[in-house]
């Protein structure tokens, strides 16, 4: 399966105008890439500027879904659509939302764990709702989005659940980089999937975010990062055989004894 992750500078506050950036970017790396799946970083529609999402955010997932479903179903895609500052009902949340190449909603999460550092918990509502994995292309798949990276709990889940390929889609400060690379390796080494990650870049509001996209291996080994500065393509096919060998040749999931931690 090949993959390409959009690296984007998201406008705060402007949805579309981030919609035809996406746009444009899809088109381009229809053409020039032919992936499989594209991959959107975190709250892309409207950035952090969380204080505006009474104007800004989509209602139910609209416009986004209808956008994202007819770029999947013409380019013959799967997009896993990062995720969009989103209101239901009076609440608003920050939820993705993950398209087949038929267009058709294969998956739709709200994030879990919001972060204090950044105030969410003043603008958003946490998701109420477990994760799950869905498939794309006959492979299992999970996503969690940023903050949820630090609870290896969901990351544990979704592996045992099945799944080969894990996404995070971010936000992440760069003030945390480090954070953001080592934790990433550990949720790849120790759950034997690909990690597949969008990071954003640029600066909103006093924060810089800290771009290092990445694509790793179920070893650990880091494929494909994206710079720290730029905005950008990473491009990757995976070769989801090694998941298999991995697991057989160092086989955590078989050692594991659950009811000593459960
Ligand atoms: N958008 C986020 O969830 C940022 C997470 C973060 O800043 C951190 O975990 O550190």
């Amino acid at each position: 399966m090949k993959y390409a992750i959009y690296q984007m500078e998201i406008i705060a506050g402007n949805p579309e105008a981030n919609r035809q950036n996406v746009k444009q970017w899809i088109e381009n790396v229809v053409q020039e890439e032919q992936p499989d799946t594209v991959l959107l970083p975190e709250m892309w529609n409207t950035g952090y500027a969380l204080g505006e999402l009474a104007n800004t955010a989509d209602r139910d997932g609209e416009p986004t879904a209808s956008f994202l479903s007819s770029l999947a179903k013409t380019h013959n895609i799967n997009i896993v659509g990062g995720s969009i500052g989103n209101q239901k009902a009076d609440k608003f949340y920050n939820t993705s939302l993950v398209f087949d190449r038929n267009g058709e909603l294969v998956y739709q999460y709200d994030k879990i764990h919001l972060v204090p550092m950044l105030n969410e918990h003043q603008y958003l509502t946490g998701g109420q709702k477990k994760v799950h994995t869905f498939v794309l292309d006959h492979v299992k798949m999970g996503l969690i989005i940023c903050y949820d990276l630090r609870f290896p709990e969901l990351s544990r889940q979704l592996a045992l659940d099945g799944a080969q390929v894990m996404h995070i889609v971010a936000e992440w400060p760069a003030a945390r980089k480090d954070h953001w690379k080592a934790l990433q390796l550990a949720r790849a080494i120790e759950n034997q999937f690909f990690v597949v990650s969008s990071n954003a870049v640029g600066t909103y509001n006093g924060t810089e975010y800290a771009g290092e996209s990445m694509i790793i291996d179920p070893w650990g080994t880091q494929l494909k990062t994206g710079s720290a500065k730029n905005t950008g393509t990473i491009t990757t096919t995976l070769d989801l055989s090694i998941v298999s060998k991995i697991r057989r040749d160092v086989p955590v999931f078989a050692s594991r004894v659950p009811e000593m931690y459960e």
